[in-house]
């Protein structure tokens, strides 16, 4: 045997010893979850048991990244123990995920990247259908997309909230990279349409100007329709993401064409169920004024006086026409802290109306 044999033999014995003890430890941990599912269930009879703790998956997500060792990468890690959580939780509880569809969206991979692989997700056609399963309770929870880097937000969601009983659980970013994608099987066509959602075509505009002037544009109702569209008609492009070339089994004719490398889309999860503090949370209010002068001031002078950070403000049109405007604001905290507990009542005392979105843990992965 050559000494590379030897070593590649024993290094893998190692490994395979390893794998055993990982496995026997996760499966430790799986029957510690059923567990936790039978108090939950003893201790709250006949009643609606809240199996998903989001606060408790980021403390515990957190607790890795902060802990992890390496040489795997923080995230790396993370993602691994994200899809460990995923299966015992669906030991406890197989959760229902509704986001916005079709399969192969951008929005489905935020759910996944978030809730884990172990979940059933649910595609919807449209962001107010997502809403509503969910108000329903025919799922558990949904994912909807609420802000993009390059974009801004998406006005559709915010709007949602000014109806819905819905509350924010969480959130979770993602990094978008769109490739021009065909159908290999179509090789040699010349591509005389593009097909593409709006968002999409938006944020990859300059490259399109600069590689593909002139080439008509054409906006369907998601990435992956675009991606199923290009897989059938020959001659044709779409703007997808990866999990849409891989469902069509499209090829990149460019790779990451987005105009700006950082381009981003922030997803929010929705639920029933208000979350309790996790140590590193957000939260989210609707609020609207009276239109007078200073109302503006008003409005943001309790969060600098108590030293509360902004990390967002949005200006809405009010559904009703009896609000002048709505005020979409997120900031650093939660809703249990006494500080910000004095500054959504100080709120209170001048708005017309002051909606508490919810409190959810700061996206962790
Ligand atoms: O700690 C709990 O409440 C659990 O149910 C256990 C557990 C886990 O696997 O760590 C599983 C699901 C919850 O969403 C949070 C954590």
């Amino acid at each position: 045997m050559t000494d590379e044999a030897t070593r590649l033999g024993e290094l893998r014995k190692e490994i395979d010893s390893l794998d055993q003890q990982i496995m026997a430890l996760i499966s430790k941990r799986a029957e510690c979850a059923q567990e936790v599912a039978h108090v939950k269930m003893a201790a709250n009879p006949g009643e609606d048991v809240f199996f998903y703790r989001p606060e408790r998956e980021a403390q515990v997500l957190r607790r890795i990244k902060e802990q992890n060792p390496g040489p795997l990468a923080d995230e790396e890690m993370a993602r691994l123990f994200r899809e460990i959580m995923s299966a015992c939780l669906a030991l406890e509880k197989p959760m229902h995920i509704a986001f916005l569809g079709p399969i192969g969206t951008f929005t489905q991979a935020a759910a996944l990247k978030h809730f884990g692989h172990s979940v059933v997700s649910v595609p919807l056609p449209a962001i107010d259908a997502v809403f509503r399963e969910v108000e329903s309770g025919a799922a558990h929870y949904g994912v909807v997309p609420v802000e993009n880097s390059t974009e801004g937000m998406i006005n559709h969601t915010l709007d949602m909230f000014m109806s819905s009983p819905l509350k924010i659980c969480g959130e979770v970013q993602l990094r978008i990279h769109h490739h021009l994608l065909v159908n290999p099987a179509h090789e040699g066509q010349e591509i005389t349409r593009i097909y593409s959602h709006q968002q999409s075509f938006a944020q990859c505009r300059k490259w399109l100007d600069a590689n593909r002037y002139g080439v008509e544009r054409i906006t369907v109702s998601s990435n992956a329709e675009a991606a199923r569209r290009a897989a059938e008609e020959p001659g044709t492009a779409a703007i997808a993401g990866d999990m849409a070339a891989e469902l069509y089994g499209l090829e990149k004719l460019a790779n990451s064409i987005e105009d700006r490398p950082d381009n981003t889309t922030r997803f929010l999860i929705i639920g029933r169920e208000e979350v309790p503090a996790s140590g590193h949370d957000k939260s989210s209010i609707l609020v609207s004024m009276r239109n007078k002068p200073g109302a503006l001031y008003q409005l943001l002078e309790p969060f600098h006086k108590h030293n509360i950070s902004l990390t967002r403000i949005e200006t809405r049109p009010s559904p009703s026409g009896t609000w002048a405007y709505v005020f979409y604001i997120d900031f650093e905290g939660h809703m249990e802290d006494d500080t910000v507990h004095r500054v959504l009542s100080e709120i209170d005392d001048e708005a017309v109306e002051l909606k508490r979105l919810g409190s959810y843990p700061i996206g962790v992965l």
